[in-house]
């Protein structure tokens, strides 16, 4: 598939742009510094694909059109949180630690936003070995292959768009685990019991998400929340309170808050 890749010059600070480009639901981007040292954002549409609105008036610096692999962005191996590294060059072959690898093709998930740490962080501390899990917009897939990784029994990994749900077959294979990966809008495709469900994506969306989540999920059911700017953390605990969710934690990395909740 072919992209056009449109670069602006970054002008606001990352913050007020990612929070932007996640109100309207779009995660093909990629940020980078030039030599001079200003910050460009290169943004990829697919065909018929509209650019974000806010962008609409910015000055467009270069266009072209690209396939993801040119723009792939070279990530070296990192530490996501302890013992858990995250390796897009598949070259890492340490034993002491969950080695993730990890291919950002055209899908949200490289692992280095706060959002995607935070949830792995909450995995790693709540997932018990022989879980049911469900990662829900699990782009590249980066949740579901570390659930898979700390000892889920059975993992599903949903996502509706149909490019993330490639990327995230990939990523599974590449990574030798079992993990079901499916196009779902939030739990339509989505049966069975889980006793962890993991989901990184937006306020708003977590507001739907919480219409449906009782019935794929049991009393003891742990929901991990991630993706909620600050401002809207109330707004999805509120929803969450009047469907029986309870607070049993909540970390913040700058303006991005993820909440882990359980029924009983
Ligand atoms: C912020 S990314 C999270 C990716 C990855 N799970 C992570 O934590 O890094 C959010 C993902 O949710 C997906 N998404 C958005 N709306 C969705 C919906 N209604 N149902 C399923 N997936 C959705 C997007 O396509 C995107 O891949």
């Amino acid at each position: 598939m072919r992209f056009k890749e449109l670069v602006f010059l970054l002008k606001i600070d990352e913050e007020e742009l990612l929070e932007k480009l996640y109100e309207e639901g779009f995660f093909n981007f990629a940020i980078e510094e030039n030599k001079e040292g200003d910050r460009l954002l290169r943004v990829y549409l697919r065909e018929g694909e509209t650019l974000p609105s806010f962008l609409s008036n910015w000055k467009i610096l270069d266009e072209r059109l690209t396939t993801p692999k040119d723009w792939m962005v070279e990530l070296e191996p990192f530490e996501i949180v302890e013992d858990v590294v995250v390796d897009p060059t598949e070259k890492v072959t340490r034993t002491d630690k969950i080695v993730v690898k990890l291919s950002p093709g055209v899908a949200f998930g490289t692992g280095l936003h706060p959002t995607t740490q935070m949830s792995v962080f909450f995995l790693k501390k709540y997932l018990k070995k022989g879980d049911r899990v469900v990662d829900v917009g699990c782009g590249t897939g980066i949740l579901a292959i570390v659930a898979k990784k700390l000892g889920a029994s059975y993992v599903m990994a949903v996502d509706v768009d149909e490019q993330a749900v490639e990327v995230a077959k990939e990523n599974v294979q590449k990574n030798s685990v079992d993990v079901i990966v499916k196009r779902s809008d939030l739990l339509s495709e989505v049966d069975g019991v889980f006793d962890l469900v993991v989901s990184n994506i937006l306020a708003e969306i977590h507001l739907r998400l919480l219409e449906d989540v009782d019935r794929i999920t049991h009393e003891r059911s742990i929901l991990i929340l991630s993706g909620i700017v600050d401002t809207k953390e109330n707004m999805v605990r509120e929803k969450a309170s009047k469907k029986g969710w309870n607070l049993l934690e909540r970390k913040q990395e700058r303006e991005w808050v993820t909440l882990v909740m359980k029924r009983s």
